[in-house]
């Protein structure tokens, strides 16, 4: 019985009353440190008893601790070992960790840390007057259906003054868009924050909202409406007025060239592709905001309404920040002033157009424009020069293609072009 705490301890107190009981009574003492010997209380035992089920009670205590805390492993007493091994294994030096016999060192590029450290030196300075900083920010999606959680952006700094179009170039899913909607105020950013000319998107969204413009990935316009009508809607929601609303949505119509020939009138409804996407970039640009976000503003258009978009952006880019993502290193490479190779989460590297492509770029780029049905000759000419190029762009009979540069020569290519034309439309 003494086995179970209770009843030891009620027997150790009972002895102990007893002996002090006796000794009133008799004129002596209670129970002594030689009174603990004898067989007879059983104080020993019962000291024995206590102590190793303290000590054993004191780990059980422990263990059920731990296990409430990992989350319902008490099935599991194995996971529980596992999470222990984990929670106090010794940790790893510095940065370098020792997989498989590959040594992985974990590093931030030195452009990048270059730009966090800027970062930081901006935001101490109480006269940065800079009209885009990120502060390392983060955006995770929880994860769902026991899949794991997504880390869609991983500690971004950047900071962007006014007057530069900063291209983020990435594949996709590398997270430009997840980066895009936390400035934009879709939302929220898991840590770390921003500020558009000093305003926190945390906390300031709706004073940001008054001098941001957004150009989304894809066009959020109303079939029914004109132009003139989608522009007359935004520019009001900035706040214009009489003659200068009117004065803006026609200087907004032209700027986009939507303006002659009653365009900006029709219904948006009958708008071509490059139509629809130049009138979202109007809408980002109208009431003159001093920040603007572009999610690849050119996607899907042919090479001439293209081109006319990028005259508009090159244009806007005078007076305010453009943050721009973009698949096209052409692209990033007319319209931005500095570029960021965004790449699962992060930036890999940071830096103008020219300065990244002649440290990174190993490939000549090949833009050739046929008819569509003979877009496969093309493609097989293209193999037989380079069998390791890649096609990177393909519309309506205009292909673009990476050749590397160890593979081909320049002249073969020229050659190759001029023996196709005699059967080709190129
Ligand atoms: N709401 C969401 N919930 C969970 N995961 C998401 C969510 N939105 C995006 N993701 C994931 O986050 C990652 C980054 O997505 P994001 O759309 O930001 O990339 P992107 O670079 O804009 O790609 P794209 O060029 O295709 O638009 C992707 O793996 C995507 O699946």
């Amino acid at each position: 019985m003494e086995i179970v705490p209770g009843f030891s301890l009620y027997r150790g107190l009972y002895e102990l009353g007893q002996y002090a009981f006796s000794g009133n009574a008799m004129g002596a003492t209670g129970m002594m440190w030689e009174n603990l010997k004898d067989p007879i209380n059983g104080m020993r035992d019962i000291l024995i008893v206590m102590t190793v089920e303290w000590a054993l009670m004191l780990v059980l205590a422990f263990y059920l601790d731990q296990v409430s805390s990992i989350g319902g492993s008490v099935g599991n007493p194995l996971l529980f070992f596992r999470c222990l091994q984990k929670k106090y294994a010794p940790p790893l030096q510095s940065s370098f960790v020792q997989q498989n016999h590959k040594v992985a060192v974990d590093m931030e590029k030195a452009d990048v840390a270059q730009e966090r450290h800027v970062v930081e030196q901006l935001l101490m300075d109480s006269n940065a007057n800079q009209a885009i900083i990120c502060d390392n920010l983060r955006k995770v999606y929880p994860g769902k259906d026991g899949n794991p959680d997504k880390l869609a952006v991983r500690g971004l700094s950047l900071a962007l003054p006014k007057g530069q179009c900063f291209g983020m170039l990435g594949p996709n899913g590398a997270g430009k868009t997840s980066f895009i909607s936390m400035m934009v105020g879709l939302t929220k950013p898991t840590s770390g924050t921003a500020y558009a000319h000093g305003m926190d998107i945390r906390m300031d969204m709706d004073d940001i909202y008054t001098n941001m413009g957004v150009c989304p990935q894809h066009d959020l316009l109303w079939e029914t409406l004109t132009g003139k009508e989608h522009l007359f809607f935004y520019a009001r929601l900035k706040n214009l007025k009489g003659a200068a609303l009117v004065k803006a949505v026609n200087d907004s119509l032209k700027s986009v060239t939507l303006f002659h020939g009653g365009v900006g009138d029709k219904q948006v409804g009958k708008y071509s592709g490059g139509m629809k996407r130049r009138l979202s970039v109007a809408i980002s640009l109208i009431g003159d905001p001093k920040v603007v976000y572009m999610d690849e503003p050119s996607t899907g258009l042919d090479p001439a309404s293209r081109n006319n978009l990028w005259n508009i952006v090159k244009e806007a880019k005078r007076n305010r920040a453009i943050i721009l993502t973009t698949h096209s290193m052409e692209e990033a490479e007319v319209l931005c002033d500095r570029l960021g190779i965004f790449v699962d989460g992060e930036f890999q590297c940071l830096g103008n157009p020219k300065e990244l492509k002649a440290r990174y770029g190993g490939a000549y780029i090949f833009t050739v424009t046929t008819p569509p049905e003979q877009e496969s000759e093309i493609e097989q000419l293209v193999h037989r020069l380079s069998p390791s190029a890649n096609k990177i762009y393909n519309l309506s009979g205009t292909q673009k293609f990476e050749l590397p540069k160890q593979e081909v020569r320049i002249a073969d290519v020229f050659h190759a072009v001029e023996r196709a034309k005699s059967r080709l439309s190129i």
